[in-house]
């Protein structure tokens, strides 16, 4: 860590507020990157809500964003810390899991939304501790055995791996269960959620709507899993142009007469939708080769072989089963603390003596962020200090 002094976030931040038309929420705090300032604080909704403020004074000009992404939920204070092109936030008296939220001011994501928008856009993204994997989007003709890698997968590694529930318009087949295979729905509502932009991806799939949600996606992370994406060529097009970084598999049949073998052994299709689904393969398998969205092409001809090539391609060729999580993934802020930054490490240092439960030092680490909106902001790492106990580790000039 550098010798820089430590910068006291709230003292710094603390942009001109004069006129500014806040809500009259509970708690506030502003961050300024570039030329604007943010105001983040409690809305009447119990929800944090976003005020944005170009810093040109003369115009004095209020800009109000369009806030994507699931909000954090209210809490009794917060801490805002500027980074490049986000706000790191601290939210007082939140279970662990709520604490640390990032609000995307300026990110590759934002800067799309505003193109395609047209409008001032800000979008939140919760905070994951530790460096989940990649997500993987395993694509391939209907048949070709993606679902049973998958379940071989998940089966072998559970403590390592999670499904994205996909939302569909199919009617079930019948062992599926509703929220586990899918999250069956009507037309109508699924087509009012697209608009409303819960989805990652959708896609017409032979006849029927089927998406990703950005809550299926957040939900895998939140568990600290790495997450599996069963999903169409259409729909693997659409996350490798979003900002979810992922690797990509195409799941090739040995040959067509395979695969119709395949979905009639199955038998969870009438004839006329096995024929569909025959007639969309061939344009996917040729997309699927062709096109630049695959890293990976796989050929499941011999079950087990095509497995034992998945599981190496993931890097998991000789792991036995799930390996222990490693190191701490949730962090115990202190009732009440400072905040300050030193280059890329955030240090929360408790001002409260009587804190048994916490330690009085945290050093939040921000140099290796992944992912973020729409979904989780995931490498985080944290460091928690007794500096009564233990000495302050070489940090003690900061506080
Ligand atoms: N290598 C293989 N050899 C023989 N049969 C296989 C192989 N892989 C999968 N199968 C069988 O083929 C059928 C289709 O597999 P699966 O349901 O996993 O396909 P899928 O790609 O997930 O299809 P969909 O996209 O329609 O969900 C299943 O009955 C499965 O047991
Ligand atoms: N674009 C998306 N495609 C999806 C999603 N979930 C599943 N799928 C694909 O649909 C077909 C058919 O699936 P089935 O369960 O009806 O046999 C298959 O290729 C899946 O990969 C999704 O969320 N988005």
């Amino acid at each position: 860590m550098g010798e820089a002094p430590a910068l006291l976030v709230d003292d710094l931040h603390e942009g001109p507020l004069n006129g500014l038309e806040l809500n009259n929420g509970t708690c506030k705090t502003t961050a300024t990157i570039g030329d604007k300032t943010y105001v983040i604080g409690g809305a009447d909704d119990g929800t944090l809500s976003i005020e944005v403020q170009n810093f040109d004074r003369n115009l004095g000009q209020c800009v109000h964003p369009t806030v994507q992404g699931t909000k954090p939920i209210s809490c009794k204070g917060l801490s805002a810390v500027p980074l490049e092109d986000r706000i790191l936030i601290l939210k007082k008296g939140s279970k662990p899991d709520e604490q640390i939220w990032f609000l995307e001011v300026d990110t590759q994501y934002v800067r799309r939304q505003q193109k395609s928008l047209g409008t001032e856009v800000v979008a939140w993204s919760k905070g994951v501790i530790g460096s989940a994997e990649k997500p993987v989007v395993i694509s391939g003709p209907s048949g070709v055995g993606k679902g049973t890698l998958i379940s071989m997968l998940m089966k072998e590694f559970p403590s390592m791996f999670g499904f994205s529930v996909s939302h569909t318009t199919r009617a079930p087949r019948g062992m599926e269960t509703d929220g586990v295979h899918y999250h069956f729905t009507e037309k109508t509502i699924m087509e009012k959620e697209i608009k409303d932009g819960k989805f990652l991806e959708f896609a017409n799939v032979h006849g029927n709507l089927y998406g990703t949600s950005v809550e299926a996606v957040e939900r895998v992370a939140d568990a600290g899993k790495r997450c599996i994406l069963d999903i169409d060529v259409q729909g693997a097009r659409s996350v490798r142009a979003s900002s979810l970084e992922a690797i990509f598999i195409f799941v090739c049949p040995p040959s067509m007469e395979e695969l119709e073998k395949r979905l009639r052994d199955r038998g969870t299709e009438t004839e006329e939708q096995i024929l569909k689904r025959l007639r969309n393969a061939e344009a996917e398998i040729e997309q699927g080769k062709s096109s630049n969205i695959f890293d990976f092409i796989l050929y499941n001809d011999n079950l087990e072989e095509c497995y034992e090539k998945l599981k190496k391609l993931l890097g998991l060729d000789g792991i036995v089963s799930s390996p222990p999580k490693s190191g701490l993934r949730e962090i115990n802020l202190p009732t009440d603390y400072s905040v300050s930054k030193v280059d890329n490490k955030i240090i929360i240092n408790s001002v409260s003596s009587g804190d048994k439960e916490s330690k009085n030092l945290i050093v939040l680490d921000v140099s290796l962020l992944k992912g973020g909106a729409p979904g989780r902001t995931r490498g985080l790492n944290f460091q928690a200090i007794d500096s009564f106990s233990n000495g302050l580790n070489g940090i003690h000039h900061l506080s």
